[in-house]
């Protein structure tokens, strides 16, 4: 594939180029020719720094939208072997759409490639490309080690307009923990300099020139270590909840000896910090998504108010009659009894609620938008997820909460109707529906929870106690997924007993699988133990068990418990069965005896757990008393509430740097934003509801000048001092183009 044309750089350093390409309908083998993104910027010239450094970062925005099947751009270029220094290699990546799930791939070199699913990544994903070694001038050793890192990102919430912002940037850690800018120049020459500075001083400030050092650029170093881009997994980072990463990364040319960056002892911290990290990739994604989730919902917006006025034979001045738009749908969390796991939302993501229908003439209100049921599983925890706030806990089938209630529909001109002004030209815009994004966790509703050792015999245990089919099988960790089975002593004596995968030591920091579903014990009310009686040491495997459990959480210990020694028709299990016995009996605990395969004793440990069961179940009856009747609906009140806040609690914020003043409160925000320019009355209106709260006042008591920007949510003003108000100005920015700013002044 012949290196597409690079735009020369005027700039003295490196500029990825930003071009894409449409794939052609036969695959991605075969490509068109380059065609420049209709809608991608120049790529943005750079700040100048006192002190002759420069920022180096690039973006190119790729609209999704106008990718039907993939666009491939260019990230990056980065020189090649010694041969033919200088030449550009090209470090592509490509976007596409899998599955309508969109994915970003970022080539690393010929034949590696990084997938990364961006619905997980809210905040963006940073890759490490590339790295490059330079040295101090007159020094022997290496001055540090330079990344070339890009950032991929996601802007808005992902439905329209999605944008991926792909920046690139030379870090240079200078040492361990620190971070500096690092400056490479387009092409390289022996006495090149790399500018390395660093971004804690303020670009502005004095300081920062102090900071400034040169680093003769080691072309030698450069061929050897940056002239082969890596990926290295501890280098990718996602922005938020690592339960859904899925990295894919592979370099089959990636030679141990060259970039092993652990052995210098250079990246040792991020190795450690990585490692629980990395136990957790191991972990297979399905077993990642069965008990959590992130989703994003969104209530509908409103529909807008219309301005109309009825015109009628024989009525010559007919009244306004634009109606009021419909209510945006809401979002509601339902509890599905029949579901018992989080995996649908793997493929479904977003839960939007209907907008409501626009207003119409003759006084007609539109409809109300649809709403939308996200169906969880009993014992879902719904979460913020930005700080994890607890929102919900779902724990009985059919229980529902309005989650996010939908935006307000706006009024038609007929509501405006006053006696001052008998033809207001005048209508609202709907108000706009909440929308955040949500974790989900699934914590299992079972009464029993049977916990042990791997291959202690759990599933077969529960194989033989309920219609249960686990898999059973004679090596540990065979049980990923825990297994749920209904025990029935009698008719109306059941229970729900869950079989978990095994414990392991260090279970509780994440070894094995342990840390995965130990949560999930928390919820059981009785666990019944299951030690292998075939083991070397069966005392010892009881005890790690139980540390482990004390570990994760002190409640699992505290809960009742039965101990079961199983494979009792095994000759070793029989001849530690006395040790065991007296060593749990001097701990005051009554062990059972089974051999799960053989069914035998089962019915002493069903009846023991069943026991304990009934008793927990009295005492937890005893205490709920005290709660009261649960109010599921708090979040879409609490949103409802900080809707109805008055106009006139707002705080200004100024920015001298800018002449900016913010004013911030939900009253005033909503207000604008609900403000529809398109009519003529409406910037009168706004002038006087800004008089009336008190804005205009706030601002002029605390300095503002002349010609000073004024940004109230969306919207942003020029403050104009003959009338002593703020005014739009033509710069306006909203989200909605299709509006024509009314001209005056
Ligand atoms: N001889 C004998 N073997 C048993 C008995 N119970 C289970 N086993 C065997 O032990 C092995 C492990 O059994 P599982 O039920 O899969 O064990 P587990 O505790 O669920 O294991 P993990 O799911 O891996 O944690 C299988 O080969 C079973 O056949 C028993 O009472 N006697
Ligand atoms: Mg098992």
């Amino acid at each position: 594939m012949a290196p597409p044309a690079v735009a020369a750089s005027a700039f003295p350093f490196r500029l990825f180029t930003a071009e894409a390409r449409r794939n052609t309908k036969s695959g991605r083998g075969k490509r068109s020719a380059a065609r420049p993104l209709k809608s991608s910027p120049p790529p943005r010239p750079p700040s100048s720094v006192s002190g002759g450094g420069v920022a180096a970062t690039t973006f190119t925005r790729l609209p999704l939208r106008d990718a039907p099947e993939s666009v491939e751009v260019t990230l990056d270029r980065f020189p090649t072997a010694p041969a033919n220094p200088g030449a550009p290699a090209l470090t592509r990546g490509s976007v596409q759409r899998l599955d309508g799930e969109e994915e970003f791939e970022a080539g690393l070199g010929p034949n590696s490639v990084a997938r990364i699913p961006l619905r997980d990544s809210t905040d963006g994903v940073e890759l490490t490309i590339g790295q490059f070694e330079a040295r101090a001038a007159g020094r022997k050793s290496t001055g540090g080690r330079g990344f070339t890192r890009q950032m991929v990102e996601r802007l808005g919430d992902g439905s329209e307009g999605e944008e991926l912002v792909v920046s690139s940037l030379d870090v240079f850690e200078v040492k361990r923990g620190r971070r500096a800018r690092a400056l490479v120049p387009e092409v390289l020459d022996d006495d090149d300099d790399v500018v390395v500075f660093d971004p804690d001083y303020g670009v502005d400030s004095d300081e920062e020139e102090e900071e400034f050092e040169m680093f003769p650029f080691d072309q030698r170093h450069h061929e050897e270590a940056g002239a082969v881009p890596r990926a290295d997994l501890g280098e990718v980072e996602y922005g938020e909840g690592e339960d859904d990463d899925e990295v894919v990364v592979f370099h089959p040319d990636y030679d141990e000896d060259e970039g092993d960056v652990d052995d210098d002892g250079y990246d040792d911290e991020e190795a450690e910090a990585g490692e629980g990290e990395a136990k957790e990739k191991g972990v297979p994604a399905v077993m990642r998504c069965f008990d959590t989730a992130k989703i994003f919902a969104k209530a509908g917006d409103g529909g807008n108010g219309v301005v109309a006025f009825r015109r009628e034979k024989y009525v010559p001045y007919g009244g306004p009659s634009g109606g009021d738009g419909g209510r945006g749908g809401d979002v509601y969390v339902q509890v599905d009894g029949e579901m018992n796991s989080l995996l649908p939302f793997r493929k479904s993501v977003h839960f939007r609620a209907g907008r409501g229908a626009h207003g119409m003439g003759q006084q007609q209100a539109g409809a109300k938008g649809e709403d939308v049921v996200v169906k969880v599983p009993p014992g879902t925890v719904v979460r913020t997820s930005d700080g994890g706030v607890e929102l919900l806990e779902l724990m009985r089938p059919g229980q529902r909460a309005l989650l996010l209630p939908g935006g307000r529909g706006g009024r038609g001109n007929a509501a405006f109707k006053s006696g001052a002004n008998k033809v207001p030209r005048i209508a609202e815009k709907g108000e706009k529906g909440p929308e955040m994004w949500l974790e989900l966790e699934l914590k299992l509703v079972a009464d029993v929870g049977i916990v042990g050792a791997p291959n202690a015999g759990k599933s077969t245990l529960l194989s033989v106690i309920s219609a249960a089919k686990p898999a059973i099988a004679n090596y540990p960790f065979t049980t990923l997924l825990p297994n749920l089975g209904v025990v029935s002593l009698d008719f109306d004596a059941t229970m729900v007993v869950a079989d978990l995968p095994g414990l392991l030591e260090g279970a509780h920091r994440g070894y094995g699988l342990g840390h995965e579903f130990l949560r999930h014990s928390e919820r059981c009310s009785v666990l019944v133990h299951v030690v292998d009686g075939s083991a070397q040491q069966p005392e010892y495997e009881f005890e790690a068990v139980r540390l482990e459990l004390e570990l994760f959480s002190p409640s699992l210990v505290d809960k009742p418990y039965v101990v079961v020694f199983n494979k009792m028709d095994l000759p070793e299990a029989s001849e530690r069965w006395n040790t065991f016995r007296e060593k749990v009996q001097s701990e005051g605990i009554e062990p059972f005896c089974i051999s799960a395969i053989n069914r035998q004793g089962m019915q002493d440990v069903i009846h023991a757990a069943y026991k304990l069961l009934q008793k927990e179940r009295q005492r937890m009856k005893e205490t709920e008393g005290w709660s009261g009747p649960e109010n599921l609906n708090h979040v879409s009140d609490a949103i409802k509430k900080e809707r109805r806040a008055p106009m006139n609690e707002f705080e200004v914020f100024h920015d001298k740097g800018t002449n900016t003043w913010n004013v911030v409160g939900a009253g005033i925000e909503r207000f604008v934003q609900m403000t529809n320019w398109q009519y003529s009355d409406s910037l009168k209106r706004f002038q006087h509801a800004l008089e009336a709260c008190g804005v205009n006042r706030a601002l002029s008591k605390q300095g503002v000048k002349e010609g000073d920007t004024v940004i109230i949510g969306e919207m942003e003003m020029v403050w104009n001092n003959e009338t002593d108000r703020a005014r739009p100005s033509k710069t306006m920015n909203t989200q909605d183009d299709a509006v024509r700013w009314p001209e005056f002044g």
